[in-house]
């Protein structure tokens, strides 16, 4: 029969979503992967605790730190994410990251292509690499670049447009890395563990690498996702949105919608700290929804142990009642990729 040829994945991957959402086009069969249920769409706004990091330094009472740490230990034991507040990073800087990565995305394609990442290829512009066979496609683009230790990162794949972009990244990562030091301690002192001891299983050379997501609308919501389900293979990820919902986690067998506070940084686990915490935190499912009116940017800074550094779960958090539930890992960032790209999760490999 002489049938229409249906574009494969490798082809539609080389396109942005963008482009095809600019054009008004039909996602393509590649990409649907709900059957148009409308239920999902509407899940119930999430009660993610909101944590006041303010509250956590020796400027508060040590009743208000106690009252802090046990909320972000009950946080982190259920739904395994936070929205951070207090955090020193004013709100006029948050809002100029959301404007160079929006500005960044509403270039001509034949701009943002001057940074393109082969269809195979991570760092870059563009949309992740190829699946397996049989799953479908993310209805979004991104920018991937490693940004920490400064000796990974790739400056070819840094945008010269916006002008301000690089500079805003550059100071992004030095406040992400302060961050990191204070969200990795207050995690450790609320399981009433050394506070460095976090830290000290990233290791010195411990990553930051940050994914650019643009969300586009489309006429059909209720088919595709904009990232499908899936736990992060991080330590943790450090996550701002724009005021337009779409973030999901899964909890008790549903989905949450998490809220968009302006000022606020979602602070997810990825499954190296449910691992280090043997089992204590836990990595979330999350996924993305699309929407027919608004596109949608969040930045994505993971967070992940040094390359070549063994972690494994806190002694502290071993014991009789609690026996270790994982092995000693390395390069768990690794395993976790080729296991996404079977749409699975992968942390069963390191169960005990
Ligand atoms: O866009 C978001 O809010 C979440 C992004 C995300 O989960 C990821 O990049 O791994
Ligand atoms: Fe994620």
């Amino acid at each position: 029969m002489a049938g229409v040829s249906i574009p494969s994945a490798d082809v539609l991957l080389s396109r942005r979503v963008q482009e095809m959402a600019l054009k008004g086009e039909e996602p393509p069969p590649l990409y649907i992967c709900r059957d148009g249920d409308t239920e999902d769409v509407s899940s119930a706004l999430s009660s993610i605790p909101v944590i006041d990091l303010g509250l956590l330094s020796s400027s508060a009472t040590i009743c208000e730190q106690e009252e802090e740490l046990q909320k972000l230990k009950s946080a982190l034991c259920s739904w395994g994410c936070f929205q951070a507040i207090g955090h020193g990073i004013s709100t006029s800087f948050l809002d100029e990251i959301r404007q160079v990565t929006r500005d960044f995305f509403q270039q001509p394609m034949e701009e943002k292509n001057k940074i393109a990442k082969g269809v195979k290829d991570f760092e870059g512009y563009g949309a992740d690499p190829v699946p397996e066979e049989g799953q479908s496609l993310d209805w979004s683009d991104r920018l991937y670049l490693d940004v920490y230790p400064e000796d990974t990162r790739k400056s070819k794949f840094w945008p010269e447009s916006p002008a301000a972009f690089r500079d805003v990244l550059e100071e992004y990562t030095v406040k992400m890395k302060t961050f990191t030091d204070i969200v990795s301690k207050a995690m450790a002192k609320s399981l009433s563990l050394e506070e460095n001891c976090f830290l000290n299983q990233f290791g010195e050379k411990r990553l930051l690498q940050a994914r650019f997501n643009y969300y586009s609308c489309c006429e059909r919501p209720d088919l595709i996702l904009g990232l499908k389900p899936h736990a992060d293979g991080s330590g943790y990820t450090i996550i701002l949105q724009d005021d337009v919902e779409g973030l999901q986690v899964h909890k008790d067998e549903k989905w949450f919608t998490v809220p968009t506070i302006s000022h606020a940084l979602l602070v997810l686990m990825g499954d190296q700290m449910e691992i280090m915490t043997n089992g204590m935190f836990k990595s979330p499912v999350h996924r993305v929804l699309t929407n027919s009116v608004r596109e949608r940017i969040s930045v994505a800074m993971f967070y992940t142990p040094e390359r070549k550094k063994e972690i494994g779960p806190e002694e502290g958090l071993v014991n009789q009642e609690r026996p270790k539930l994982f092995k000693k890992v390395k390069d768990y960032a690794g395993t976790h990729w080729e296991y996404y790209q079977r749409g699975m999760r992968a942390l069963h490999v390191a169960k005990v």
